[in-house]
């Protein structure tokens, strides 16, 4: 794991800037580590004893046919399946050097610290500013708001789009521009981890087109897991993927190349050859 934090910075400390971060070099840790997982809803299991670290300030993608549990096994990273009443959890995710699942870790403040992002976009019925600085207030930040508003605008590229706007509704926005102002909400708290689930598949082509290189500029800084049933999305993306296949087990993980051109295991070249899923 990273030494990047300790147990009590899962609630308590900032992210930790690393300015010289080259994606073509080996990452410098772990920002995330699954160890044997298991996820059931009631008596199904989604989610087949899956082991696997994924590395800081890269982007990790999630692939596999449609209810393979690739949406389950993001939501355990930041417990959000914790909302899911039927759904189980057994063995570790870790971040920060803890498991999430400890009783002592606070959900909310971890899903400061690991931030998520929908297939849907979903502003809140606020203005852009408001939008943004919501998970501020629920923190009780006690920085600059509208300094902080402006940073992550810009980081989620759209303040050049919105800044003589900021009072206006977010729900007036196109779709592509909802999905950077959520990307923007889900940096503002300065999360470590940014998850997203299918992030551009309600938008058009030039839309989806702008949010993939903002996944690649926010990689300098956060370590991205994006879950795509866009294949040739994983291979652009990504510099890591992992194939989930039916009944919730990982089949293959490894960089990105190696899996697109090489990939090990016949079933994970029938998948990503088309042959099934
Ligand atoms: N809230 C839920 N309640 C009960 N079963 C669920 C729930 N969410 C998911 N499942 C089941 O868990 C399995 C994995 O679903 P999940 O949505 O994680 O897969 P997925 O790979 O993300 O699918 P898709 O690509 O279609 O979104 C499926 O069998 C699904 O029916």
């Amino acid at each position: 794991m990273s030494n990047s934090t300790t147990d009590d910075s899962l609630i308590t400390t900032e992210v930790q800037a690393d300015s010289n971060d080259d994606r073509a070099a080996p990452a410098a840790g772990t920002a995330v580590a699954a160890r044997n997982l298991d996820v059931f809803y009631g008596d199904e299991q989604a989610i087949d004893d899956v082991t696997m670290e994924i590395p800081e300030k890269r982007v990790t993608a999630l692939i596999g046919p449609s209810g393979c549990g690739k949406s389950t096994f993001l939501r355990c990273i930041n417990r959000m399946n914790d909302m899911i009443e039927i759904c189980r959890v057994e063995g570790d995710v870790e971040f920060g050097g803890k498991n999430v699942y400890d009783d002592d870790v606070d959900p909310v403040a971890l899903r400061r610290k690991i931030g998520m992002v929908f297939q849907k976009p979903n502003p809140f019925p606020k203005s852009i500013r408001d939008n943004v600085a919501y998970g501020l207030k629920i923190q009780d930040f006690d920085g600059d708001v509208d300094q902080r508003v402006e940073e992550s605008l810009k980081g989620a590229a759209l303040w050049d789009e919105v800044k003589d706007q900021l009072d206006s509704s977010g729900l007036e926005l196109s779709g592509g521009q909802q999905q950077r102002l959520c990307i923007a909400r889900a940096i503002a708290p300065d999360p470590e981890v940014i998850l997203m689930d299918e992030p551009t598949s309600a938008l058009d082509p030039v839309a989806a087109s702008k949010i993939e290189d903002l996944i690649d500029d926010l990689a300098e800084e956060y370590t991205v897991i994006i879950v795509t049933h866009n294949m040739q999305q994983a291979a652009r993306i990504s510099d890591r993927t992992a194939v989930f296949l039916t009944g919730g087990e990982l089949v293959e993980y490894d960089d990105t190349a190696k899996i697109f051109e090489d990939p090990e295991e016949q079933r994970v070249e029938d998948y990503i050859t088309g042959k099934f899923g």
